[in-house]
């Protein structure tokens, strides 16, 4: 396996293509673009190696979410948010290959196809819903085989859950009692109602049961080839640019500062946060906050960083006497316990579930055209991102609203590298966001009040009357991000995008942003596949010479 290499030198290291970040965008473009072999690529990424137990597994999703300790997550706070009662928010990162593919919830949904047109007309030439759902299909490979909205014999694994919950099956039985139709499949066409979600998980071969990070999916069978080379623990600190263009990456691994030179495309994949991190490091962003921290202006580039968006999330949760969901109490660990033992031996059980096992698309205003909430329902309590624990067995179901108005930024917290961002994503800043997020609340009350659950129903955790007052109140006390954040390198085609559709950097040559930093508006749904399908679209666009 051709990883980090022993001996060789980092120094003098070089290759056609240079790609920062091995998250879920990175691993595709590395797995990719390596595929010819007169090509080369050098993957650099922070974090280390992405197989360890705590990303296969998937109900160690929950050790790894919290950032404490800090196990593949670069755990990062907003600053104070106005809209949330002045609280700093938190912002997990996955921190290994796989980036945040390898700590999130592994739940497959590719938005609304209304997302992608809409992206189109917002100067995206070539990424309207047509033209991006074959890439789709071709990443995916769906346990349930090929069809008109399925692929088969992509890398990424897709199936539908093993074993989920009783609970899980009486959340939807709940919505349905609350005029919310049963949906099977997410991804068929617009999402709408309520069901059970599909997940990145291996369904196939020794690994089954076993988280489908993109790492895994994409990377890993391709690190054996000669003209990969994958440096983990290594910090990229800035991209250097000779004459408006960029020639290659500063690191430093190890202790120690290296370049890395880039014949052809340097690629920008860290992510929402670290993409706009690295450009400001290289003088390329808006010129106050370059010169705020002291960095001479290599290229002014207002967007960078602009148009934070992320989905608000609102958690409402139960405990529950029985003991069919999980609970963090010595009889709940017991039960984890076994579960875990039956996962090792045949991939299935409580051990192999993504604890957000349901879900539902729904609209805040009958009116609407399409779903502008979802729900994620969690066969546990989940109480601040897992941050406060709570030993009762139990049950939580988040509600976000998908088309948020109000934007926020990145910026610099320092011009050190390795310092965290400056995250504000200004929740609750529109007010129009308030308006739905009360009415969202409302809706999640009433679902879980229904008589499918009452069996499960024990005491509710931040009971509120239900006012229009102490719903706000409960939102703003505790409601924060459910891990979307995109934006910050807007593409598009007027004066104050960071990248043109072809994804490279308006000003510098030999640079291209390929992330969910790009997507000028956020999807109405998670955000995973859509960042693996822009990573697909980047690879054909960079092997035809776009
Ligand atoms: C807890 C959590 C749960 C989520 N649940 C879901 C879900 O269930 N379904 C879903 O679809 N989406 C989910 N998401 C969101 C989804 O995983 C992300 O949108 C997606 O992975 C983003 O991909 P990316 O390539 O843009 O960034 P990332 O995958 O975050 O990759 C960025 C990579 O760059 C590396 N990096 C950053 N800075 C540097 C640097 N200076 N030098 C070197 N390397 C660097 C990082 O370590 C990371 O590996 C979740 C996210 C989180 C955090």
């Amino acid at each position: 396996m051709a990883c980090t290499p022993r001996r060789a030198s980092v120094a003098g290291m070089e290759a056609e293509y240079v790609i920062v970040g091995g998250g879920s965008a990175g691993c595709v473009l590395a797995a990719r673009l390596s595929e010819n072999p007169n090509t080369s690529v050098i993957l650099v990424e922070a974090g280390g190696g992405g197989r360890d137990i705590f990303i296969r597994a998937p109900a160690l999703v929950a050790t790894m979410v919290s950032g404490r300790p800090r196990i593949n997550n670069w755990a990062f706070q907003t600053v104070p948010q106005p809209g949330l009662n002045g609280r700093r928010g938190f912002q997990p990162r996955g921190k290994a290959l796989g980036g945040s593919s390898a700590i999130n919830a592994m739940l497959y949904v590719r938005g609304n196809p209304a997302d992608y047109d809409h992206w189109a007309d917002l100067g995206c030439d070539g990424w309207d819903w047509e033209c991006v759902k074959p890439l789709f299909l071709r990443a995916e490979g769906f346990q349930g085989g090929a069809g008109p909205h399925h692929g088969a014999d992509g890398p990424l694994q897709v199936r539908a859950q093993s074993a989920p919950r009783k609970i899980s099956r009486a959340f939807v039985d709940a919505c349905e009692q609350c005029q919310i139709p049963r949906c099977d499949d997410f991804n068929e066409g617009a999402p709408d109602g309520a069901g059970l979600y599909h997940v990145t998980q291996f369904h196939d071969g020794p690994q089954a049961g076993e988280r489908c990070s993109v790492a895994a999916a994409y990377l890993f069978p391709a690190m054996g080839r000669s003209n990969l080379t994958v440096l983990t623990r290594t910090l990229v600190e800035k991209v250097v640019i000779e004459d408006g263009r960029a020639t290659g990456i500063k690191v430093r691994r190890k202790g120690r500062r290296h370049a890395i030179r880039a014949r052809r495309d340097v690629i920008l994949s860290a992510g929402a946060f670290g993409s706009p991190q690295i450009l400001m490091l290289s003088g390329v962003g808006p010129e106050d906050e370059l010169r705020a921290h002291g960095i001479d202006p290599v290229h002014v580039s207002e967007g960078v960083g602009k148009n934070l968006q992320d989905h608000l999330d609102h958690v409402i949760s139960y405990r529950s006497p029985r003991r069919d969901v999980v609970g963090l109490n010595p009889r709940g660990l017991g039960r984890l316990g076994k579960a875990a033992l039956r996962w090792r031996k045949t991939g299935e059980g409580l051990f192999a579930s993504p604890m957000a096992e349901g879900g539902a698309f729904l609209k805040s205003d009958p009116a609407l055209s399409h779903a502008d909430l979802q729900i994620h329902f969690v066969i546990g309590i989940v109480d601040q991102h897992m941050r406060k624990l709570h030993g009762a067995d139990g049950f939580s179901a988040h509600i976000c609203a998908l088309y948020p108005h109000s934007r926020g930024e990145v910026g610099l917290s320092s011009r050190r590298p390795g310092s965290p961002p400056r995250i504000d994503p200004k929740f609750l800043s529109d007010p129009r966001d308030v308006a739905v997020m009360i009415k969202a609340a409302r809706q999640l009350d009433t679902i879980l009040g229904a008589e499918a659950l009452a069996p499960w129903r024990g005491k509710r955790l931040y009971p509120n009357d239900g006012s229009d007052a102490a719903l706000e109140a409960d939102i703003r006390a505790r409601a924060d991000t459910i891990y979307h954040p995109v934006g910050t390198c807007r593409m598009g085609d007027d004066a104050e995008v960071v990248v043109a559709p072809d994804l490279r950097l308006n000003g510098i040559e030999g640079l291209r942003v390929v992330d969910a930093s790009v997507m000028p508006r956020i999807v109405g749904g998670n955000t995973n596949a859509p960042t693996v399908m822009i990573a697909e679209k980047a690879a054909d666009m960079i092997r035809a010479g776009v």
